[in-house]
């Protein structure tokens, strides 16, 4: 009846009206914010998605860099919401508190973490985590597995042996006699390797992601590796990836295009699907080894991952189990569901970044000979010229020429360019008062190249880590975040870098194939490298 009463011209008006009253209130709003600071033009529904994707191909990296260098210091941009960009230490020096007082642990406002909520990953584990309760008890789990002596030496031991074994594949394609191929895309390589490495250590379990890259390319011969088990965790392992670069969409882009707008809806449905897979997976990983737990005479050990720690912490199996704290809320066991929330981050966490890390620092080796001879000096020395043995805990104490082209690389070029804190309450901050909620993103980039807080900020330089009393100025290196919500994993990220330099460059020579091609990355969650195509030889 209604419908009779309008003719199609009157809903055409009716949109047209609905959409002028939408785009000017959104306007009004716009020019009348609070604290209006430089930045780019927004859109309605959009913000500056369009000069995110357009103008920058969808890169984080890039988009930061032209908003610095364009606005300056302090800029603002808007995805779904406001978003203030902080680019100075001055900036940053409440919200990276190392106090247990410090209130900013808050990473997303309430409006920006809609779509994590929808995902059903808001308030649980640790990166998603803004429930102070939950996540003071789920981190404090997670550190206390993973700072422990015993979990230092599993990582050791699980560099050496899957070392080994990527050296086994290495091998057989690239060295053999015979063997025409020496060339690689050694960044692929890295990535398989920190995806088998983090998942051995966080739940104990084999993935066999390197068996499967060799398998692809190996003609004739194939890793000696049931192929299903390798099917079934590359597949475990690249749902994880897909996982970690598609979670951006749910904090950037709004609702309404997320369900309505074709290609945001197409890939949020997907994630979705992706999603439900992996927590399957995760709670079936977690019911097996609570059951090979409840198999496990008393008298007898068990395993140093992570999973089996968490299960165990706060029961009889648990060896500090007499000497907790009286506190009920620390001392209760962790349920499943916080169980798959940890192990879950620390997978999603710890696998692209030390992988991206590894590849920019062999890029940056190959473009700094001098640097190249004084590392392979310090792994001479170390080593006594032994190319075989494992590497150990101690000799990751001796190699610090090494920790500090880590810590140099990730200065000058950081796989995690920018991190975010949402305001608990209203406070000042760059010099301008902020109400509650107000979202920031610290520019990482923009702090670890300023030439006030950096000598030479441009040149790559190892040297100044080691320099007697060298302490870079607080909060001007935050490769790792900074504050009570600073990384969990950075020393076992640190252990993982230093081993694999030592362990690649004792028996490798490693040359990029054209040392004129510029880095080939691309910024999302963390800057990845998307290639980087190498020869190997064995070093005399
Ligand atoms: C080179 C390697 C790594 C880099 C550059 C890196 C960097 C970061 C950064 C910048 C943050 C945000 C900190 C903040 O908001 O202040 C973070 C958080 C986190 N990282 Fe790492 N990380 C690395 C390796 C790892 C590893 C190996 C693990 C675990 C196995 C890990 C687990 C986590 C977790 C769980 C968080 C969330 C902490 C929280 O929100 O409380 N990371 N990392």
């Amino acid at each position: 009846m209604i419908s009779k009463l309008f003719e199609n011209s009157d809903y055409l008006s009716l949109i047209v009206i609905t959409l002028i009253i939408y785009v000017t209130n959104y306007y009004y709003k716009y020019f009348t914010r609070v604290n209006p600071l430089p930045g780019p033009f927004p859109f309605p529904y959009f913000g500056n998605l369009p000069q995110l994707y357009i103008l920058h191909g969808r890169d984080n990296k890039k988009f930061f860099d032209y908003n610095h260098k364009k606005y300056g210091d302090l800029f603002e941009f808007r995805f779904d919401t406001r978003i203030i960009a902080l680019n100075r230490v001055e900036h940053v020096v409440k919200l990276l508190l190392a106090s247990s007082k410090n209130p900013y642990i808050k990473k997303f406002s309430n409006k920006d973490s809609k779509g994590f909520h929808e995902l059903g990953i808001l308030n649980k584990g640790i990166l998603m985590n803004q429930d102070l309760k939950s996540w003071r008890y789920n981190r404090h789990f997670f550190s206390q597995a993973i700072l422990s002596p015993k979990f230092a030496n599993e990582a050791t031991h699980w560099i050496n042996t899957l070392f080994n074994e990527l050296d086994s594949y290495w091998d057989k394609l690239y060295l053999k006699d015979g063997s025409i191929k020496k060339q690689m895309n050694i960044s692929t390589w890295f990535n398989q390797f920190t995806n088998d490495m983090i998942v051995v250590l966080l739940t104990g379990e084999r993935s066999y992601t390197m068996a499967g890259y060799f398998n692809e390319l190996s003609e004739n011969e194939k890793a000696d590796r049931p192929s299903a088990l390798i099917d079934e965790t590359a597949k475990f392992v690249h749902a994880i990836r897909k996982y970690f670069m598609g979670l951006l969409m749910f904090q950037f882009v709004s609702p309404f295009l997320r369900h309505y707008f074709p290609y945001f809806k197409n890939k949020s449905d997907d994630f979705i699907q992706n999603l439900n897979f992996i927590n399957q997976r995760m709670d079936s990983i977690i019911k097996r080894r609570r059951q090979e737990i409840e198999n496990t005479p008393l008298n007898k050990p068990l395993p140093n991952d992570l999973l089996t720690s968490t299960i165990v912490a706060n029961t009889s199996r648990d060896v500090n189990y007499n000497n907790k704290p009286d506190d009920k809320e620390v001392m209760r066991p962790m349920t499943d569901l916080e169980i798959r929330g940890i192990i879950f981050d620390g997978i999603i966490a710890g696998t692209d970044t030390t992988a991206n890390s590894i590849s920019f620092v062999v890029y940056y080796l190959a473009h700094y000979p001098d640097v190249k001879m004084k590392m392979l000096d310090e792994i001479d020395r170390v080593f006594q010229d032994d190319k075989t043995r494992p590497i150990t805990e101690s000799d990751v104490l001796n190699l610090k020429y090494c920790e500090a082209i880590a810590k140099e690389v990730a200065r000058i070029f950081p796989v995690v360019t920018s991190f975010s804190r949402s305001l608990e309450k209203p406070d000042e901050i760059g010099g301008y008062q902020w109400p509650a909620e107000t979202m920031i993103r610290i520019n990482v980039d923009a702090i670890h190249n300023n030439g006030e807080y950096w000598d030479d900020p441009d040149k790559f330089n190892p040297d100044r880590w080691i320099i007697e009393g060298f302490e870079p100025k607080k909060n001007s290196f935050i490769m790792f975040g900074g504050g009570l919500r600073i990384c969990p994993g950075r020393r076992l990220a640190m252990i993982e870098l230093v081993c694999l330099m030592a362990l690649l460059f004792r028996k490798y020579d490693i040359d990029l194939l054209d040392k004129n091609a510029p880095l080939k990355t691309k910024s999302g969650v963390v800057t990845a490298c998307i290639e980087l195509f190498v020869e190997i030889n064995l070093r005399n």
